[in-house]
């Protein structure tokens, strides 16, 4: 459904002698039908301008792409037909209704009035909206108004809705929600592009995902697959203040320890292969350097372990 070979994008740095910012630097990617695909990465990654360019909203500056079978830089006019796209933030204005924006979105792609009214209602219906829908949307809650931003991108029913951040500042109730009208979109056919730097959602919204970092793909799998590559377990180790560097000393020296890495001030992440067992061993090496943890958590490996391994550094504390 989306192919793309090389495609790439910068930024002038808007200062003279400065060389120009490569916010895309060559994205492969295969996006199936009926697919939620995923760009997961920090701030600055590069992934809303991948997106933007999949959506035509900005012209790549190279490579190539085919989105709903239409060419990107060819037929963007074709490519604009077929798909939807919702901006981080929306586009919804506090002094409209859910209906009349929806109504207005109808028309703008095209629609008879009637068939505009009774596309808006289907939305309404669809998207759990229809109570509140004759109510200004500066009155909606968070989700409630994302929602309507969704139903705004997909009512001209497209075969790919792009979604930038679609839950950014939602409470988990909210996003939860905005989950499942997502996950109903697929079931309906429909193929979804997210951003994200959320590692949970990516992990569980997502059915493949692309961690991106500096404009570039860093891994790309299913998350399962993605996070089998992390072979072993993780153990959180938290520490009293100012107490990390000792026990990072006494532990760096036992066997079982493939990597140690900080997590915040005080604590340490340690990478093993088998959690359970290795947890009575460093409890002693621990005691033995004098030093008494906080807390001790054994976890399974997460998408941001994958980002670690690639890069080097946490999605969370980039
Ligand atoms: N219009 C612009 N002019 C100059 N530089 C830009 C522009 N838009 C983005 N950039 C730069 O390009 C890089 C990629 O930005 P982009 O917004 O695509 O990242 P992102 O992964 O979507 O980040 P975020 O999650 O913060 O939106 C960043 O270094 C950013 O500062």
């Amino acid at each position: 459904m989306i192919e793309t070979t090389g495609l790439r994008k910068s930024y002038p740095s808007g200062k003279r002698g400065q060389a120009a910012v490569d916010a895309v630097r060559g994205i492969d990617l295969d996006v199936a039908a009926g697919e939620i695909f995923g760009f997961l990465g920090p701030n600055g990654a590069g992934k809303t301008t991948t997106l933007r360019m999949l959506a035509t909203l900005i012209r790549p500056d190279g490579g190539e792409a085919r989105i709903a079978g239409a060419d990107l830089l060819a037929d963007p006019a074709e490519v604009r037909r077929r798909i939807g796209y919702v901006a981080q933030g929306g586009g919804t204005t506090d002094a409209v209704t859910g209906r009349e924006e929806l109504v207005h979105q109808a028309r703008m792609h095209g629609t008879g009035k009637a068939e505009a009214l009774r596309r808006a209602d289907d939305a309404l219906r669809a998207f759990e909206l229809t109570e509140f829908a004759d109510r200004p949307c500066r009155t909606y809650s968070g989700g409630q108004r994302r929602r309507v931003d969704i139903a705004l991108g997909v009512i001209h029913a497209p075969k790919v809705l792009f979604l930038d951040e679609p839950t950014v500042g939602l409470d988990p109730a909210s996003r939860g929600h905005v989950w499942a009208e997502i996950r109903r979109l697929r079931a309906e056919g429909m193929t979804v592009v997210v951003t994200t730097h959320y590692l949970d959602e990516a992990d569980a919204l997502c059915d493949r995902v692309a961690i991106v970092d500096h404009g570039g793909i860093v891994a790309e799998g299913t998350p399962d697959t993605l996070k089998r590559e992390i072979s072993g377990d993780v153990v959180l180790v938290g520490l009293p203040e100012g107490e990390a560097e000792r026990a990072a000393k006494a532990l760096r020296e036992q066997p079982y320890l493939h990597r140690l890495e900080a997590q915040g001030d005080d604590g340490l992440r340690l990478y093993l292969d088998d959690g359970a067992a290795a947890i009575p061993l460093l409890m002693r090496a621990l005691d033995g350097a004098g030093v008494a943890p906080r807390t001790v958590q054994l976890q399974r490996p997460s998408l941001d372990d994958v980002f670690l391994a690639r890069t080097g550094r946490s999605i969370e504390q980039s």
